[in-house]
């Protein structure tokens, strides 16, 4: 019996996939729902948005792709998208991504987290959750900041293990030596049980 997140970390593997390939940046996909609360088989899902990382036009972020998306849909400008996301009572708004979401960014644009902390305004709570399958390889930034800063934004964030492999390869394809990579990136989980 695998956990119901997996299917939806599938989803975001799939679009990673629809990514250019680059080696200065990885491919992800990142899917936004509105979940009911005490809903533990996820059966009254809504799947808001979706999004890949260069899917739209610039040096674009999977996260960044699905707000953008979202907001274009709702006819107002990128930095208003926490007006028009949902606010339901009894629901919650929930992000699921294959790597973790970017705390800093090399090209100096702003990180995804921002981004989402940016969706709690004006006494909304935007997005309460973020679900992740791998945490940020070092590769450009060093030690991933952005748990950390989720956690200090008092947003939720969750680790689902069991896909590492999967996603890391696509993350990396556009990389040199994209294998090698892989392999040091799983090398570093201290969880992953591949390399056993
Ligand atoms: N969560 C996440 N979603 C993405 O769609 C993506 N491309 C990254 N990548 C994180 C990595 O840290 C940055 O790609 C590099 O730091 C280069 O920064 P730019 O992307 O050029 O701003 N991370
Ligand atoms: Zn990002």
């Amino acid at each position: 019996n695998t956990s119901p997140h997996i299917p939806y970390l599938k989803q975001c593997l799939s679009l990673a996939e629809q990514s250019p390939p680059r080696p200065t940046n990885f491919r992800v996909g990142a899917v936004l729902l509105s979940r009911k609360d005490n809903d533990p088989t996820f059966t009254d899902d809504r799947i808001l948005s979706t999004g890949y990382t260069m899917e739209l036009a610039g040096n674009t972020h999977a996260e960044q792709c699905c707000f953008s998306n979202y907001a274009a849909v709702h006819k107002v400008p990128d930095d208003q998208v926490g007006e028009v996301l949902p606010v339901e009572p009894g629901r919650k708004l929930v992000m699921y991504v294959t790597m973790e979401p970017c705390g800093k960014r090399l090209s100096g644009n702003a990180p995804c987290v921002q981004r989402i902390m940016k969706t709690a305004e004006g006494g909304r709570e935007g997005i309460h959750k973020v679900y992740f399958g791998v945490k940020e390889p070092g590769t450009f930034v060093g030690e991933s900041e952005g748990c950390r800063m989720l956690t200090q934004a008092g947003i939720e964030w969750e680790h689902v293990g069991g896909l590492e492999r999967e996603i890391l390869t696509v993350a990396f394809a556009g990389h040199e030596n994209a294998e090698e990579e892989v392999r040091a990136a799983l090398g570093d989980k201290k969880t992953s049980i591949d390399d056993v």
